[in-house]
């Protein structure tokens, strides 16, 4: 697991090892700026043979800058460095900028647009730039000038490297206007939010972290940390060789809608590829043939109805649910009167592990007055972007300017468990925040969240919790569709073929 910090949380780590640990900012800057040096050196020794750009700011973020220009030249590279002057200029950076003086390292000064044309051949001269402008301190907007360099330097430059983060990107939300796109990431001591959510993973190319000396005994002193999920943390349901059928859990699906079964049986059979003893759909009384055809090791019964009303029966529904171990009720659903019951039945009267998914949000979204049963402690809802502007009633632009915060907000306000899912998924409830990323675009085809689902329904059955059998779905759904993309395209891959290769061994 790994921390990913906002812009608050690090400047606090930043205030306590300077306090605490007596070290002063100069300190750190020097560690920082060498830290990058020696990675440069041994990760881009090729990169560099022709001439390293270093664009500082003038701001801490510069005066790392100048300090990896003092250890490159000191190394023997050929180095230019250049000061951008725009806003306050630190008195650290300001000191580096005359160590760099005094060792003949000409600091070349620029502030406005009538420079472009020069940064722009100088971008062409050398085999590296490395983008030192800004750091976590970027905030508001960019002059258009800078706007062009950037878009020059992403566009032409041969290397790109940024300091800490590229500058533009904004290090809570991973949002930007514009932002150099770089090769590398040298984040400094830790990643930050915007590393790796909104477009920071694109923006940042490779990511490297560079230790400062931050003591890790600091770190464990703040829950309110966002965790990255890794491989190390993936901890699927155990298996026990002597277990039966029912120890493994009974997940039940409610089928979907004429044209729509697809989804709930490719939920179904993901649950059973994910490990549960049974998996049963409920479906439609008229959509016998479809489901009986359909399925094979999933088992599948009709949903009751009320003769008068051809609505579900909501006591013998009831009934059937007493069975299951946990309940997924929403892929190709469908929104009518009937869907809308079942869903009212199933949110208010099932207490165990529940997932929301799909059509099931939609409805959801449809009727506020259900919202309420969000906060029973065993539902959990999984959106997607479109799902989750509907329920939340934002603005697509509200969720891109800073989707944590508006995932947060909605955790709070209804003490909902969401997971939140995208080119990157986010899973949030009162306690704890993970991020998911693995995955590819071979996700992108319809029918990968109803794979997603019936494999978080799986591990519920399984006894995971809420917040376990969220993101380790999540990470496995990734994580298989990364291994299927080394044996064919990622446009190829179908959700199906997930699910027959989820906890594949070797491909
Ligand atoms: N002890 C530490 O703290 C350590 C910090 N470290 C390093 O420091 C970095 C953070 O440094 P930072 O706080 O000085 O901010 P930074 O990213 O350099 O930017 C601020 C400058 O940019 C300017 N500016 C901002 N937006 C702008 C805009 N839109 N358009 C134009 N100008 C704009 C802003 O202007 P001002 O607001 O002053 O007017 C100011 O001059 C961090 O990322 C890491 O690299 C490491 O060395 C380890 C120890
Ligand atoms: N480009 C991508 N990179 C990584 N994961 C992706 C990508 N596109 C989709 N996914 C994942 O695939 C799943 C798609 O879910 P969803 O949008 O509900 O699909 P559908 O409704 O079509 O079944 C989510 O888990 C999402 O995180
Ligand atoms: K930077």
């Amino acid at each position: 697991m790994k921390y990913l910090l906002s812009t608050e949380q690090m400047r606090e780590l930043d205030r306590r090892t300077i306090k605490e640990c007596n070290l002063s900012s100069r300190i750190l800057m020097e560690t920082a700026g060498k830290g990058c040096a020696d990675l440069l050196v041994r990760e881009f020794p090729a990169q560099m043979e022709n001439g390293i750009l270093i664009l500082c700011g003038n701001g801490n973020n510069g005066g790392d800058g100048a300090v990896l220009a003092r250890w490159l030249h000191h190394y023997g590279y050929v180095v230019t460095l250049v000061n951008i002057q725009l806003g306050n200029l630190s008195s650290e950076t300001k000191t580096n900028f005359a160590i760099c003086q005094s060792l003949g390292i000409k600091v070349h000064k620029v502030k406005s647009e009538k420079h472009l044309g020069w940064l722009k051949e100088m971008v062409s001269m050398h085999s590296m730039v490395v983008d030192a402008i800004f750091g976590i301190g970027f905030k508001g907007e960019l002059e258009p000038w800078l706007k062009e360099l950037f878009f020059y330097i992403s566009a032409f430059a041969e290397f790109k490297v940024a300091l800490d983060i590229p500058s533009g990107l904004n290090a809570d939300t991973g949002n930007t206007e514009m932002a150099i796109w770089v090769d590398a990431t040298l984040c400094i001591a830790n990643l930050k939010l915007g590393h790796i959510i909104g477009l920071g993973r694109e923006i940042c190319g490779k990511l490297y972290i560079v230790d400062i000396g931050i003591p890790a005994l600091f770190y464990e002193d703040d829950d309110n940390y966002v965790r990255l999920f890794t491989e190390k943390d993936f901890f699927p349901p155990i298996r026990i060789s002597t277990y039966h059928k029912n120890d493994y859990g009974k997940v039940y699906i409610f089928g979907g809608i004429s044209g729509y079964t697809g989804a709930s049986i490719m939920a179904a059979r993901a649950a059973l590829r994910a490990g549960c003893g049974y998996a049963f759909v409920l479906y439609r009384k008229r959509l016998m043939s479809i489901y009986s055809v359909k399925l094979t090791e999933a088992l599948n019964q009709p949903i009751p109805e009320n003769p008068e009303d051809n609505l579900p029966d909501e006591r013998a529904l009831q009934d059937i649910l007493s069975n299951a171990t946990a309940v997924l009720i929403g892929p190709g659903l469908g929104k009518d009167e009937f869907a809308r019951k079942l869903l009212e039945i199933t949110i208010k009267f099932v207490d165990l592990p529940l997932v929301i998914d799909a059509d099931g949000l939609n409805l959801l979204a449809e009727n506020p007055d259900l919202y309420p049963y969000l906060a029973k402690p065993n539902v959990l809802i999984t959106p997607h972007w479109g799902e989750f502007i509907r329920l939340a009633k934002i603005e697509k632009s509200d969720l891109q300017a800073d989707c944590l915060r508006e995932l947060k907000a909605f955790v709070d306000k209804y003490q909902a468990q969401v997971l939140l899912k995208s080119h990157f998924s986010i899973f949030c409830n009162r306690e704890e925040i993970w991020v998911n990323i693995s995955g590819n675009d071979g996700l992108a085809t319809g029918g990968s969240g109803d794979v997603l689902s019936g494999i978080i329904t799986s591990f519920l059955a399984q006894g995971l919790s809420i917040s376990e059998a969220a993101i380790n779905a999540s990470y496995l759904l990734g994580a298989t569709a990364e291994k299927l993309a080394k044996k064919r395209a990622t446009a190829s891959i179908l959700p199906s073929d997930i699910i027959d290769n989820l906890f594949i061994k070797d491909l």
